[in-house]
């Protein structure tokens, strides 16, 4: 039994996300928050014929904590695009609700700024006495599947994407996205000069841009942000279940594997609270904090750029949820 909960449901993630886990047959109970039009994607979700029982709430009534009751998995693409502000404030409330309502839940974040906004739900559930690093994730897989995609485009066969594994490491906007092609499962071409590499790398790094600009400024990436969440929680959700050997790349803290953690600071030259590496789950979330292992000089510097500004990112989800616990108690 796998009870999935989607905050944000009714926005353009949200719904075709909560499609893909409504059908993950593996998902037995699929809980829908969000503050408008839930009860109607609940209603038409629940016509599906999978096995999942849905249902949708608002905030009224206790709609939140209705919603998380017993959840085993929590997905949060919640909050506004490219309005960082306004989703630090969302994501502080959300978390609060899950570390007083669904303590034990694994916990995915989408929403914007993942540098920042993990940080923050640490910081909450710290708060509460309920933090788990090992439960803690955030999503990174929109960049792992456009590096697939990509890869798969200039070998000139996209049903190669599904195929293709290449890490992305480090954190997940500009130049905290760092592609290791090198280590890509279908190497590029011998031919592939370096100026087309920069350019692949650049795409990788941008590619939320490439998606604001084709919709013109109304929105961000929706549906392959869906696909790629679902992807990640479906991963999550079989290492629940206790398959082994699953391994994908995500921004957690490095408290969550201390010993994995260490071999990763020394190839980093510093600590960094949270970063994104290859992560083995288990039935506990992390099993292991893989270290980045062998990568070219170009790699190298690619890491050395993301390392300030992940540092700051990680500062400003901290200085957030302090600075908002100053003036307010941490409760619901
Ligand atoms: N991690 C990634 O790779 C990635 C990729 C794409 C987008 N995003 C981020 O995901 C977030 C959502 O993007 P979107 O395109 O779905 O936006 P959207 O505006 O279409 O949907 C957001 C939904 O959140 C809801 N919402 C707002 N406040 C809420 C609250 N307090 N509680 C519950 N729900 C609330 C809104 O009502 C809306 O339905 C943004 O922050 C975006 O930047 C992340
Ligand atoms: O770029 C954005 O604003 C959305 C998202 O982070 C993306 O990678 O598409």
């Amino acid at each position: 039994m796998v009870k999935a909960v989607v905050l944000g449901a009714a926005g353009g993630i949200g719904q075709p996300l909560a499609l893909l886990l409504k059908a993950n047959p593996l998902v037995t109970e699929l809980g829908l928050f969000d503050i408008v039009n839930t009860p109607g994607v609940a209603a038409d979700l629940s016509h599906i014929s999978t096995p999942a029982k849905v249902e949708g709430y608002l905030p009224p009534d206790d709609g939140l904590k209705k919603t998380l009751k017993g959840a085993d998995i929590v997905v949060i693409p919640a909050g506004v695009p490219r309005k960082p502000g306004i989703n630090a404030g969302i994501v502080k409330d959300l978390a609060t609700g899950i570390a007083t309502t669904a303590p034990k839940a694994f916990v995915l974040v989408i929403s914007n700024p993942v540098n920042s906004t993990v940080p923050i739900v640490a910081e909450v559930f710290k708060k509460f006495g309920t933090y788990d690093p090992k439960r803690l994730f955030g999503v990174t897989t929109l960049d792992v599947v456009r590096a697939s995609t990509f890869v798969a485009e200039i070998h000139g066969d996209l049903s190669l994407s599904k195929d293709v594994v290449v890490p992305v490491v480090g954190g997940h906007s500009g130049v905290t996205i760092v592609p290791l092609l090198s280590q890509s499962s279908h190497p590029l071409p011998a031919s592939f000069s370096k100026d087309s590499l920069d350019a692949l790398v650049n795409r990788i790094q941008f590619g939320g841009d490439e998606v604001v600009k084709a919709k013109s400024g109304a929105g961000s990436a929706t549906l392959s942000m869906a696909y790629a969440g679902a992807e990640f929680a479906a991963k999550i959700i079989r290492a629940i279940k206790g398959e082994k050997g699953i391994v994908a790349p995500s921004y957690v803290s490095v408290e969550a594997d201390a010993a994995g953690s260490a071999a990763l600071t020394k190839e980093l030259g510093q600590e960094l609270a949270f970063f994104s590496s290859n992560i083995e789950l288990g039935p506990e979330g992390v099993a292991k904090i893989n270290p980045l292992g062998t990568i070219t000089e170009a790699e190298q510097a690619l890491v050395k750029a993301a390392l300030p500004e992940l540092v700051k990112n990680i500062d400003t989800g901290v200085n957030y949820v302090a600075e908002a616990y100053k003036t307010e108690e941490p409760r619901l």
